[in-house]
């Protein structure tokens, strides 16, 4: 693996949808720079340089206020590059990071200090080599109690990832809704399933995220997501967070304008409400709630 890859917009269109003060994008990345911070031996994409000054500007572009930078794979389990753009966002940033299960508690608690607020559980094969529960499990017994765990998954293993799920005792945060065959619409067997794993437990959260990557089918802009995805926003409206995916990994094939991922919001959250909650009130409470 050589050549490094772009995947995100040159030039994306300005929403015609105008998020509440305070919005947060609450799911971005960043790259990079890779002469500062070198990306995995394991990273199974190479991207471009994605800091956080090309972040900042999107965010102000999108007319968003905030962002939760979440480690990406491609920078393994060294999360230097994610703790710089939380340091240089000038308190606009906090983030999620992914760790070796054997970190030290004196790690956690520097991490803490860097601005990040939960870890994040990779189980998707194309992006990691091993996932192992067990580590995992034990690790999540060691965070701070007000941090919560992000977990992302596909739907075709939400079976056998019910126990583990169960198990974890943190607050849970699933990406991208674990990846449900939007397709099939909002009484699929999918979202049904994904429903059925909300009901299980009051402190599973969500996020209503990546239209781009689950109606990449049909494409921009994206009616099987929008039709599928509405209703859960609207029945889980205090659980779910939001965030572009910026700067897509792996979606060069498919770059969505980020203008257009924003005009999506409106169409899963309706009303001024539901939209308060989703970009700034739930996203507060997991990332700023000394500020509520
Ligand atoms: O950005 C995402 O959430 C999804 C990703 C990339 C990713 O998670 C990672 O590299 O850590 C994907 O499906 O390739």
């Amino acid at each position: 693996m050589s050549e490094r890859i772009i995947s995100w917009h040159g030039n994306p269109s300005r929403p015609t949808y105008t998020p509440p003060p305070g919005a947060i994008d609450a799911h971005c990345h960043v790259f990079g720079p890779m002469a500062q911070f070198p990306f995995s031996p394991k990273a199974k994409y190479l991207p471009e340089d994605a800091g956080p000054d090309k972040l900042f500007a999107l965010r102000d572009h999108l007319g968003f206020s905030r962002n939760v930078i979440v480690q990406a794979s491609c920078h393994g389990t060294n999360n230097a590059a994610t703790l710089n753009g939380i340091a240089v966002s000038g308190g606009k940033a906090r983030g999620v990071a992914v760790v070796d299960p054997a970190i030290s508690d004196e790690e956690i608690a520097a991490l803490h200090q860097g601005g990040m607020r939960g870890i994040r559980f990779n189980f998707l094969k194309r992006l990691v080599d091993d996932a192992p529960k067990d580590k995992f499990l034990e690790v999540a017994h060691r965070l701070p109690k007000d941090w919560h765990i992000v977990i992302y998954f596909e739907a075709d293993i939400l079976e056998e990832m019910r126990p583990f799920i169960a198990a974890l005792p943190r607050l849970v945060v699933v990406d991208h809704m674990g990846r449900p065959d939007v397709t099939q619409g909002p009484d699929g067997p999918d979202m049904k399933a994904f429903r059925s794993l909300l009901d299980s437990r009051d402190d599973i959260w969500f996020k209503p995220t990546c239209p781009d990557r689950l109606d990449l089918a049909a494409g921009d802009p994206w009616n099987n997501f929008a039709d599928a995805v509405a209703p859960l926003v609207a029945d889980y409206s205090d659980r779910c967070i939001w965030g572009t995916d910026w700067p897509h990994p792996n979606m060069e094939k498919a770059i969505p304008d980020d203008g257009h991922i924003v005009d999506m919001i409106p169409r899963i959250a309706p009303t001024a409400e539901l939209q308060q909650k989703l970009l700034v009130t739930n996203p507060m409470r997991l990332y700023w709630p000394e500020e509520l």
